[in-house]
């Protein structure tokens, strides 16, 4: 019997596997980390190889933590850190050079050139990003100019772009045995070279960043049967959904409906609110973004606010500084202390993103004095994931138009009750996490079982979310408002650093 549904979570920090039942709930987790390259300021690479491999080895895992047989999997989905770029060889199958990460900045200059150039509005009303190094078609543009022969070999058609959703599809496929080469549509609206209106690539736009077309995989939707897998770990199983990692856990989060919204705070913060069948066009720098597809039915929207760093600065407090040893002891450290002594952390390690875009902005801790502690530092930094949750909540009441009085929230870092309660008082709104954390996962299974019928409506989807723990705002309005006024202070420092 057929009476389960899987996901690989390819994350950031690590690549999952997880098994779930009908009602959505886990039966089995795997889990591996991947090393994190650094090979200088700015730069963050990863190894695909070594991603495909431990992909591999958690689908092994996850099965054996289930304690099922592979034909018990109806379908299996796919959901991934996004816009991080693979560009490989189709014969060989080796990765050209490491994959060029999200946060990765070293497209900074040509970020520059065709900021100088203009076009910066055309880009944005066409693909609803603004012009920044965080998406992949300028990094794609990067490998194309850096690696020796790359440009000439995509041109004759000898290598293959993706972010990680086309790579691993690719290679659960057959790879140089006649993979299959597509991504879905919420992750090629991460590239910055997809047409929004259109759903399909903007020529203009690869004329202008010079990108070769037969390099780019085919746009899927996000839930149907693609194929069925090669690889003896997953033999003949449908691979049936691919979903961007936020956009999956909005689906597992079961916002559905227009207005809904949820944040994911894992490496970095990513909030979106569902809003419909049409793209709105953010006034306050925010992302507009493809949310879903479910087979041929019209797409659905998003209006996202990315953040870069988040959970990525308790892991720079842990492996950089050494304060902690690991992440979840960054909590007792900042309770060692009842406020943040006035230290303010402003993480721009990549920049900042939504809701500033500022290429040009760098790390800054501001109000240090003799007084100021590990303890302070530890707060500090958990208390700027909700301060630039704040900012992009911000925009999203100022973009739709909403209150928002309720946020659902998930990923690796809700398990910070200190944290959570901080942001429920600073957003003046709950924050409310659901019984499945791992929503991510759950929305790629959600599209993958939707495509073979283990699920019928999105209806199911809805019955099965449930409220586990609820957060209230109880902070002083005035306390906010002092809080939030030096954070904004802190914000304007980290400007300008670097040439942007
Ligand atoms: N208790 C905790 N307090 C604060 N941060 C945490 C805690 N537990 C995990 N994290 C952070 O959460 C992140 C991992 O979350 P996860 O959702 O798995 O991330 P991703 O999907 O981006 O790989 C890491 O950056 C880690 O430092
Ligand atoms: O893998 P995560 O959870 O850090 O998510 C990364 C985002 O998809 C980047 O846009």
């Amino acid at each position: 019997m057929r009476d389960y549904v899987g996901a690989i979570d390819q994350g950031t920090t690590s690549s999952r596997f997880i098994v779930f039942d009908g009602e959505g709930g886990v039966v089995g987790v795997a889990q591996r980390e991947h090393e994190q390259i650094y090979p200088g300021p700015g730069m963050v690479e990863h190894d695909p190889l070594e991603i495909w491999r431990n992909t591999r080895a958690v689908i092994i895992d996850g099965l054996a933590a289930a304690g099922i047989s592979l034909h018990r999997l109806a379908a299996v989905g796919i959901t991934n850190q996004r816009e991080t770029t693979v560009l490989w060889d189709r014969h060989t199958g080796e990765p050209v050079h490491n994959a060029l990460v999200w946060q990765d900045t070293r497209v900074n200059d040509l970020v520059a050139a065709y900021g100088r150039d203009g076009g910066k509005d055309q880009l944005r009303a066409r693909t609803g990003l603004p012009l920044a190094s965080y998406f992949s078609g300028l990094k794609l543009r990067w490998l194309l100019d850096h690696v020796p022969d790359a440009r000439a070999r995509a041109e004759a058609g000898d290598l293959l772009f993706g972010n990680i959703d086309a790579w691993l599809m690719w290679r659960l496929t057959g790879g140089p045995e006649g993979g299959l080469h597509v991504t879905d549509v919420t992750n090629a609206s991460r590239t910055q070279l997809m047409n929004l209106a259109t759903l399909d690539w903007d020529l203009d736009i690869l004329r202008l960043f010079d990108i070769p077309a037969a390099v780019l995989p085919r746009i899927v939707s996000s839930s149907a049967v693609y194929a069925e897998a090669r690889i003896p770990e997953l033999r003949d199983i449908p691979l049936a959904g691919i979903l961007g990692d936020q956009q999956a856990a909005l689906f597992g989060q079961a916002c559905l409906a227009p207005g809904d919204i949820k944040n994911t705070y894992g490496t970095g913060c990513f909030m979106l609110m569902n809003t419909g069948g049409q793209p709105v066009q953010s006034r306050s720098g925010l992302l507009t973004t493809v949310a879903h597809r479910l087979g041929e039915e019209p797409p659905v929207y998003a209006l996202e606010g990315s953040i870069a760093v988040t959970g990525a600065l308790v892991q720079w407090l842990r492996d950089n500084l050494g304060l902690i040893n690991r992440s979840e002891e960054i909590e007792a450290l900042a309770r060692s202390v009842p406020d943040n002594g006035d230290v303010y952390f402003v993480p721009a390690f990549s920049g900042l993103y939504a809701p500033h875009w500022r290429e040009d902005a760098r790390g800054v801790i501001a109000g240090l004095t003799r007084f100021a502690s590990k303890g302070h530092l530890a707060r500090a930094a958990l208390e700027a994931t909700a301060f630039q949750t704040w900012d992009v909540l911000q925009a999203m009441r100022a973009d739709s138009g909403l209150a928002v009085t309720s946020l659902r929230a998930d990923g690796g870092m809700v398990a910070n009750e200190l944290l959570m309660q901080f942001q429920a008082d600073l957003l003046g709104a709950e924050v409310v996490l659901p019984t499945v954390t791992e929503t991510t996962a759950l929305g790629a299974a959600y599209a993958a079982g939707l495509a073979v019928g283990f699920w019928r409506t999105p209806a199911d989807i809805v019955a099965n979310w449930r409220a586990d723990r609820v957060f209230q705002p109880r902070m002083p309005v005035a306390e906010r408002t002092r809080l939030l006024g030096r954070w904004s202070k802190a914000v304007e420092r980290s400007f300008g650093w670097v040439e942007g």
